[in-house]
């Protein structure tokens, strides 16, 4: 029986029952007790800072509201992190986290890509002349890629920047309607300056897309300037605190120097000079790719809190006449859709700590002049991009399902993380491009096989002898689960290959045969980065120091995973008899014995992810599981329920009960 004070019972108990030490565990996820401690006294400036409390929630404000109290928020948060000294990004990423969760900060675009991009595109003057006044706020700007008519096909933008040589400027249009800049973020009504990617044209020639630095807005009034137009985009399925924006240039002159050319140049003659490799103005989307994998992971983790620990409290329907009703984590089918998603949680951290480390030593070694990694840097951002983005915002929404009714409501918090997270799936490249870009270079990869050279470690899975069959026996070791991911990509891959060549050979034209099949790619992308993510799991559980007990319950999870994403795309994993049917009877089995083995330590696992409630903002996940309560004070808090008859009744209701609906012939 739940308590209405104190800890839930039922949630005392899973607590008791764990096999491992939950403090261990969030070391090993967080690295290290320093790291833990270091994060939870950012997480308790910001909770406990009684500014962050001031303002109504989210889910009761409107969409000005939205923008402007996340305003004061972000602002207060950038004059925080200058005070206190956080200059580290994982500090700010936990402090931020937790001062205003899961709200896309107004300035957030200013941090995220603008500073970064003259950072890492500008030259030495250039950075001296805007980064301290990036920094001190005096230019708030924002990245002007997307335009209304193209996102992904960035070629294809049409926005003009044409090099005026007697003037030394640059002139920059939105000759049509389709070039205006539409969905920038923090771009409609914050931001002074952007960073603008438009076509090139010196000499009379194109050169292609580059980064140009324009100032919008007058810096004391806020006035748009001459030949400008700027504006909010409107509402959108998320995002309320984000002013994305619009933008029309028309004949905007900007001085020569605001190209940003560490890399490319146009001199004062006007001659261009190309830079090292053209990709080299993408890094700044890169960047962003790398981060999403850990902000996903997190939205996942946070929505595995949540529904795990209302799965412990709740509980529905009695299991023989006239019991008791059973705690809703028991059934079967809550374990299979909940447990899988844990473990994916903890596979996309993984995953995001990797993608960060390796981001960080390749764009070293690019800044150092040795650009040979750029293509693998590439081909896994944005394959771990799109993987991360996909599995945890669908992820989240069955953590929504799982809770029922409750689920539904901005009190369970899950609303508000998917709405988050899920523009991830399309912004910094949609998912279907991005694996596309996998595959080409998967395609590269093979080639290479075929020639007989040498491929990077991870690609050296290609080689697998594809007639071995699988070695998985009633074990189910880890081994033979990464095999058996490394076969089933290994195989997709040549198959893409194949019907590419086949197309080729029945006369298509490359491209025709790259188009005829897509799908093939990108099922092949897909399933390299699953191996991918697997291989890691199982490197991380099985190669990393950590507490023993602790390291069998993640085995236990690790394999959960593996097992589960096996079983749920079977036809990929069997269509060369790779396994026989005895083998996948086994890995039925071997499944819903993990359900139950994690089963005790479920609460312990999603206990580790260390989110206080405040973080989590949700009746449903909070810590003490009073949910009941929870939810109660919430509907009480409710504006709607500020006055007990509405002026709607007056107007609408009680006219309507005597039959009088002439209010409405006056509209
Ligand atoms: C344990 C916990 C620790 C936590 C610590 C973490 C701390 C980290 C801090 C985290 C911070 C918080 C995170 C918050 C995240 C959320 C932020 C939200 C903000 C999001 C705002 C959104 C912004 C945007 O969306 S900006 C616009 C983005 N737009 C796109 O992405 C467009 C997509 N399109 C493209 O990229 C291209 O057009 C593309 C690649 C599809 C095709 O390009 P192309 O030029 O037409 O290419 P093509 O000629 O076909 O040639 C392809 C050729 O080029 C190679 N290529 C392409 N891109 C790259 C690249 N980037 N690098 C290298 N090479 C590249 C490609 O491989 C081909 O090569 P070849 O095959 O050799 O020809
Ligand atoms: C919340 C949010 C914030 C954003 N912030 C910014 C920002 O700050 N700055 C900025 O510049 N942009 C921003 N964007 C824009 C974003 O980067 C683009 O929307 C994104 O890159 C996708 O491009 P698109 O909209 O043109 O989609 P489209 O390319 O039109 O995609 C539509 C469909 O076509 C398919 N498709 C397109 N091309 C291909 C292809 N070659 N092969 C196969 N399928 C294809 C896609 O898979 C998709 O299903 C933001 C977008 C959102 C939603």
């Amino acid at each position: 029986m739940a308590t209405t004070t104190g800890v839930n019972s039922d949630l005392a108990k899973e607590r008791n029952n764990s096999t491992f030490d939950v403090e261990e565990l969030s070391n090993f996820i967080y690295r290290g007790p320093e790291k833990v401690k270091r994060r939870r006294y950012l997480h308790n400036l910001a909770t406990k800072d009684p500014f962050f409390r001031k303002f109504k929630p989210w889910a009761f404000q409107t969409r000005e509201e939205q923008y402007e109290i996340c305003l004061q928020k972000h602002l207060y948060i950038n004059k925080k992190c200058k005070e206190l000294n956080l200059t580290e990004p994982v500090d700010k990423f936990f402090y931020t986290e937790a001062a205003a969760p899961h709200e896309n900060s107004p300035i957030g675009l200013h941090t995220v890509m603008f500073i970064p991009t003259i950072e890492k595109q500008g030259t030495e003057e250039q950075k001296k002349r805007w980064l301290p006044l990036a920094e001190s706020l005096k230019m708030i700007g924002t990245y002007a890629q997307t335009e209304m008519g193209h996102g992904t096909f960035i070629r294809g933008l049409e926005t003009t920047a044409t090099y005026d040589p007697r003037t030394r400027e640059f002139i920059l249009n939105s000759p049509t309607i389709t070039s205006m800049k539409y969905w920038p973020g923090n771009l409609g009504k914050t931001t002074n300056h952007c960073l603008v990617m438009a076509q090139l044209y010196t000499q009379g020639k194109n050169c292609g897309i580059h980064m140009f630095m324009v100032q919008i807005r007058d810096l004391e009034t806020h006035m748009p300037l001459a030949g400008i137009e700027v504006g909010d985009i409107g509402p959108k399925f998320g995002y309320g605190t984000n002013d994305n924006g619009f933008l029309r240039l028309s004949n905007v002159r900007i001085p020569r120097e605001n190209m940003l050319m560490r890399y490319s140049k146009v001199l004062e003659d006007g001659t261009y000079v190309k830079p090292p490799n053209a990709k080299i103005a993408y890094g700044s989307m890169v960047l962003v790719r790398a981060a999403i994998v850990t902000d996903a992971a997190r939205a996942l983790a946070q929505a595995c809190v949540i529904s795990i620990r209302y799965s412990a409290v709740r509980r529905q329907t009695e299991v023989s006449p006239g019991g008791e009703e059973a705690q809703i984590i028991d059934y079967q089918t809550q374990q299979y859709r909940l447990f899988p998603l844990l473990a994916t949680s903890y596979a996309m951290y993984f995953a995001g700590r990797f993608m960060y480390d390796f981001y960080l030593k390749t764009t070293a070694e690019i800044e150092g002049g040795n650009l040979d990694s750029m293509p693998q840097l590439h081909a896994i951002s944005a394959g771990l991009k799109a993987f991360s983005s996909w599995m945890c915002s669908a992820g989240v929404e069955t953590c929504r399902l799982c809770c029922g009714g409750h689920g539904y409501s901005h009190a369970s918090g899950l609303p508000k993380i998917y709405i988050d997270v899920v523009p991830g799936c399309t912004y910094e490249g949609e998912n279907n491009v991005m694996m596309l870009q996998v595959a080409r270079f998967l395609m590269k990869m093979y080639g290479k096989l075929q020639n007989g050279e040498a491929l990077p470690t991870f690609m050296q899975y290609m080689s697998t002898d594809l007639n071995k069959k699988s070695c998985m026996t009633e074990e189910v070791a880890l081994n033979c689960l990464v095999m058996a991911y490394e076969h089933r990509a290994a195989r997709m891959i040549r198959d893409a290959a194949a019907s590419m060549e086949k197309l080729v050979q029945s006369g298509k034209s490359p491209v025709e045969a790259w188009n005829g099949s897509t799908v093939m790619l990108t099922w092949a992308a897909i399933a390299h980065c699953h191996a991918f993510v697997t291989k890691l799991f199982v490197e991380t559980v099985v190669k990393s120091r950590m507490d023993s007990k602790v390291q069998s319950a993640l085995t236990s999870l690790c394999k959960l995973y593996a097992v589960h994403g096996i079983v749920e795309n079977l036809g990929g994993f069997i269509q060369d008899q790779f396994f026989d049917s005895k083998q996948v009877k086994i890995l039925q089995k071997k499944l819903m014995q993990l359900l139950a083995e994690i089963r005790p330590n479920a609460v312990a696992f999603v206990d580790a992810f260390d989110y206080p409630d405040e973080v989590l903002q949700s009746c449903l996940g909070r810590y003490d599981g009073q949910v009941y309560q929870a939810l109660y004070d919430y509907a009480k808090s409710s504006p709607m329920n500020e006055k007990e008859v509405l002026d709607s009744y007056y107007k609408y209701i009680k006219p309507a009960q005597n039959g009088k609906y002439q209010q409405y012939s006056k509209l």
